[in-house]
């Protein structure tokens, strides 16, 4: 079965997501380094009756930016407003969007990464010294109006810093780097969703789906709902180690937790290249997937895992690929 398991919320995922997230930091569970110097920063910020500096969070699809950024703002007690780069095509939409701010608003930006250029030179000043410049009209008529914003906290979300500008990136303060989950924090919330969808759940089941969830609560999330149709149609409703191996069998989910996909990219590179070195773009045209997809989504966990290595001449299938999928390994 080629179910989408990939880490890209699913559209009726939205409001389910929703009902899940963590709404403030004891809720959160993991990136414990982050927690913490965000929780001082916080502090000290309500201490000063400042706002809190800028905050950029960084990391792969479902690791949780868009709950930690409601998650700051609920433990600021300020409002949020949310939108994101692609949303804004014109100075005008993000004007709009800053005239709205009240004092020590969050202002969260997903995927900032993808803002229009003219749209991000506004920005700075605005981040900066809480003014933005605009200009009126056009030709000899036009004339530039200064505009005093209130004192507000930016949280921008990206999956690659790579693609922010540096004078963007440069402006702001706290920037966190979120890491794939560890198996223990992934089985926590495992359970926590069991919990809250009011499913049982055995200790050897979440652990499994832990184990096999790449790292991302969303995948572990939607794991758990997946197992518990199977627990609910072919066992006794309980998610249990069995019932667990046997869903994820059928959803092509392995042992490593790697997916159809991630199965594919790594067969391809063993199978066509001799485990490379591949081209990114080669092999997103073998798998039929963007070049942006492979390197958000699937390449930063096989990294990760050690399946995969970056060289000056493309990705490597590693030995450990080899071993996983049952190749026998040739060096080259
Ligand atoms: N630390 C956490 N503890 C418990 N649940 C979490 C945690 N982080 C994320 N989740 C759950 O995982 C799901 C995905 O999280 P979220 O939408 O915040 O990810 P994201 O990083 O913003 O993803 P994207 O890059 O696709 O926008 C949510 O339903 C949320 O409830
Ligand atoms: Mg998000």
């Amino acid at each position: 079965m080629n179910e989408n398991l990939s880490a890209t919320p699913l559209e009726d995922e939205v409001l389910v997501e929703k009902s899940l997230r963590p709404q403030y930091f004891n809720q959160y569970i993991g990136q414990d380094k982050v927690k913490e110097q965000l929780e001082i920063f916080i502090k000290a910020a309500k201490l000063r009756e400042e706002v809190l500096d800028h905050v950029l969070l960084f990391g792969p699809p479902g690791l949780g930016k868009t709950t930690l950024a409601f998650v700051i703002s609920n433990e600021l007690g300020v409002n949020i407003k949310q939108t994101s780069g692609p949303a804004i095509e014109k100075p005008g939409d993000l004007v709009a969007i800053l005239n709205e701010l009240e004092p020590g608003d969050v202002l969260f930006i997903d995927e900032i990464h993808r803002m229009p250029m003219q749209v991000e030179e506004i920005l700075y000043s605005a981040m900066e010294d809480f003014y933005i410049d605009i200009m009126l009209g056009s030709g000899d008529g036009s004339r530039s109006v200064h505009l005093d914003l209130p004192p507000f906290t930016l949280v921008g979300a990206t999956t690659r810093a790579g693609m922010l500008s540096n004078p963007l990136r440069a402006r702001f303060g706290i920037s966190a780097h979120m890491e794939y989950y560890t198996e223990s924090d992934l089985e926590e919330i495992v359970k926590r969703t069991a919990d809250i969808f009011e499913v049982e759940v055995v200790e050897e089941g979440a652990l499994e789906i832990a184990l096999r969830s790449r790292g991302t609560p969303r995948i572990a999330n939607r794991l758990l709902k997946r197992v518990r149709d199977f627990a609910q149609i072919m066992g006794d409703g309980r998610v249990d180690k069995e019932i667990t191996d046997k869903a994820l069998q059928i959803l092509d989910v392995d042992n490593a937790g790697l997916d159809y996909v991630d199965q594919k990219i790594l067969r391809t590179m063993i199978e066509m290249y001799s485990g490379g070195p591949v081209g990114l773009g080669t092999l997103a045209v073998n798998i039929a997937e963007d070049q942006e997809t492979v390197e958000d989504m699937y390449e930063p966990y096989l990294i990760q895992k050690g399946f995969i290595v970056r060289t000056k001449q493309g990705r490597k299938a590693t030995a450990k690929a080899y071993q996983h999928l049952g190749y026998p390994y040739q060096e080259n």
